[in-house]
């Protein structure tokens, strides 16, 4: 398709989805359910996760009433309108400004110069009527930084943009179709007026006098919105990495290559030592990140209820885990589709293996909702106020409650003798808080060694990156465990989830293995029988590795993969999907008596054949 068609189909797709939703009728899980399988982005996305949520969390009680009920039932399409041409991560830095005016009781939202443009925000080129706008607050000669409005963007008649109002869609995006369904859009202000209560005012407030009252509640809250988004961005990291995993795991048992003896069949791929190594720990991902994500949900579900009931005591760690768990789940998957791809050699780069769009369209996940390195400063700016607070008396909880037994976890040597140990859970939980303690410990106290704290963070930027990647893996490995210690029906399925569980654990040990020995967390005979252990899981998984990914019961036609077919039947299929191609239309192509024949017969002449 092209651009054009590729938009407009994917408009009568999500129209097509709402009006099931609406007939008959789906229930929220159902309507998720919908969205997953419709399979690509689309203005819907921003609508119901960035735009409802946004309204519905900074919104006073009048304004819900009066703007949700539009926007339920899409009366009104709403998107999420914060980044800038000039900035994106710094939301604090934002130029798009909205002054009051108490002469007309309005806000006059401007866009001061080219880099304040709005710029990315999904649905907001093409389709959308309205929009969450964050914009400085200006009252009074005073900026009172950035705050959410509800904006009108086109004339509900006929679908043109207000006057003051410039739109347009950024542009083509990475891969043929992928992102490009979605109306990626620019947005520009000259001095547009709405009316003083289309600013989101649950958190603060602006009165008729144009008097400015902050809320009692913290400001962190206006960024609510992208905190939900990223906690359901991990749940979405375990599908797309399970979709690549199973097309990869179904080609490997497929594929065969070498060993074949006396004229016999060759070996299976998937039967290759190194072919597992890359495969088995993927695999462990995705149901690593499903258990994480599933964990995720209850997090933000919990800290939701604690603050609408004003307790903001566990709203830290949320905004920490949400982000630093948005970030290693995304970076990990995006790796992994790639690594998928390779996995399946030269098909693999086939459009219709299913892995050049699933890459496409999954790797903005690594930017969208904070680029994964800015978050993960996040998770280590919270690391080391809790590294600075050990020993104050007041006891780290939560995620870093492991912080609490420093004592122990600094100076412990791993108990590890044989191969097998690696199978016992305390020991590999200790293993990995003793590596992501002492990585946190060591940048704090690197920290200290800077008389301007702000001067030593920036230097050691990289380092404590991966003290907070350390610390998020041990998330991921602790609630694998704690869910393997919960129900699960079946003997025979949670021994091959306690397979997985420790390959996913020795794998990131094996992976970064210069972590666990500078920091003595293990010593290199530990790192041999680890990597012992681990070639023994392979081996117990191959077995069953084409039943683990069946499990994940996508469909075909979901998978949209010749290779990663269920029935396995993948070479008649190629060629199927070869004599499609438009190329094949003709024997001999357009453009052979163009330029084909006029070269070919300058060579016969000057050879005289
Ligand atoms: C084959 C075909 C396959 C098809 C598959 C189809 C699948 C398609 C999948 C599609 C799914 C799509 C679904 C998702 C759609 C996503 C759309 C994307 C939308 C966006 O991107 S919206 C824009 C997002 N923007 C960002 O994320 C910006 C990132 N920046 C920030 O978040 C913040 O500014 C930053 C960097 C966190 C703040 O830094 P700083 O300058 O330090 O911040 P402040 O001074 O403002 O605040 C500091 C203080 O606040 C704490 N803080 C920061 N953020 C939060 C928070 N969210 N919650 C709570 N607290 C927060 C911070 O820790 C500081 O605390 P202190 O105690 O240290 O003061
Ligand atoms: C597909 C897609 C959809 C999007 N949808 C929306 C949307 O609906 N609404 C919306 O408002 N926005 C949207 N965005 C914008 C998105 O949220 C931003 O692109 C994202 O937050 C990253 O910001 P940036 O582009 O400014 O990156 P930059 O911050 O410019 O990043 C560039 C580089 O600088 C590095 N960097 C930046 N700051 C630091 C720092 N402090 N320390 C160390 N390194 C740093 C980054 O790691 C990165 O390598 C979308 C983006 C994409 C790609």
């Amino acid at each position: 398709m092209t651009r054009k068609e590729l938009f407009k189909n994917t408009l009568r797709k999500s129209v097509h989805a709402w009006k099931l939703i609406n007939e008959l009728p789906l229930s929220d899980d159902e309507s998720l359910m919908l969205r997953h399988f419709m399979d690509q982005p689309g203005f819907l996305d921003l609508h119901w996760r960035m735009f409802v949520p946004a309204i519905k969390g900074q919104g006073t009680e009048e304004q819900k009433q009066k703007w949700l009920p539009l926007a339920n039932k899409m009366q009104i399409i709403g998107c999420y309108a914060q980044t800038e041409l000039g900035h994106g991560s710094n939301v604090q830095g934002l130029e798009t400004t909205a002054t009051f005016d108490p002469q007309t009781d309005q806000f006059i939202l401007h866009s001061p110069t080219q880099t304040s443009s709005k710029w990315w925000p999904g649905g907001l080129g093409k389709v959308s009527t309205h929009a969450v706008i964050y914009a400085r607050l200006i009252t009074d000669g005073k900026d009172h930084g950035v705050h959410g409005f509800i904006v009108q963007l086109r004339n509900m008649d006929d679908h043109s943009p207000l006057p003051g109002i410039t739109i347009g869609d950024i542009g083509v995006k990475f891969g043929n179709g992928a992102y490009n369904s979605m109306d990626n859009g620019f947005l520009m202000f000259d001095k547009f007026c709405i009316p003083r209560d289309q600013m989101l005012m649950r958190l603060s407030k602006v009165t008729r006098e144009g008097k400015y009252v902050p809320s009692d509640v913290p400001r962190q809250l206006m960024y609510g919105t992208m905190v939900s988004v990223r906690q359901t961005i991990v749940s979405n990291a375990s599908i797309a990495m399970a979709r690549a995993v199973c097309i990869a795991t179904r080609y490997s048992a497929v594929r065969r290559q070498f060993g074949s003896q006396n004229g016999g069949i060759e070996t299976q791929v998937i039967d290759y030592k190194t072919q597992q190594n890359r495969l088995f720990p993927l695999l462990a991902s995705a149901y690593a990140f499903r258990f994480v994500g599933e964990w995720l949900k209850w997090l933000y579900t919990d800290v939701t209820q604690r603050l609408e009931a004003s307790d903001f005591a566990t709203l830290p760690e949320a905004h920490a885990c949400t982000a630093g768990l948005k970030s290693m789940t995304t970076s990990a998957t995006s790796d992994g589709i790639e690594e998928c791809r390779k996995l399946c050699g030269g098909h693999g780069y086939l459009w219709c293996s299913g892995l050049p769009e699933l890459f496409a369209v999954y790797v903005p996940a690594c930017t969208y909702e904070g680029d994964n390195v800015v978050l993960q400063l996040q998770v280590a700016r919270f690391l080391m106020k809790t590294v600075s607070q050990l020993g104050s008396g007041k006891a780290p909880a939560g995620t870093t409650a492991y912080m609490g037994r420093a004592k122990h976890l600094l100076q412990c040597r791993s108990s590890i003798r044989k191969a097998e140990d690696w199978l016992n859970p305390a020991m590999v939980l200790e293993t990995f808080e003793a590596r992501a303690l002492r990585m946190a410990v060591s940048c704090a106290n690197n920290l200290s060694k800077f008389e301007n704290q702000e001067q030593g963070f920036s230097e050691l930027l990289a380092d404590l990156v991966e003290a907070a990647i350390a610390h998020c893996q041990l998330i991921v490995v602790s609630k694998f465990i704690v869910k393997l210690e919960g129900e699960i029906k079946g003997k025979g399925v949670k021994n091959q989830l306690k397979n997985l569980c420790y390959i996913y654990a020795l794998h990131l040990i094996h992976k970064h293995l210069g972590d666990f020995l500078s920091t003595n967390s293990i010593t290199s005979e530990q790192a041999s029988l680890a990597n012992h252990q681990l070639r023994s899981l392979y081996t117990q998984v191959r077995p069953n590795a084409v039943a683990l990914v069946d499990a994940f019961d996508y469909t075909d036609h979901y998978l949209g993969s010749v290779l990663g077919r269920y029935d396995g039947n993948v070479y008649p299929k190629l060629f199927e999907e070869a004599l499609k191609d438009p190329l094949n239309d003709t024997v001999v192509p357009d453009g052979y008596h163009e330029y084909i024949r006029p070269l070919i017969k300058q060579h016969l002449r000057s050879a005289r054949l």
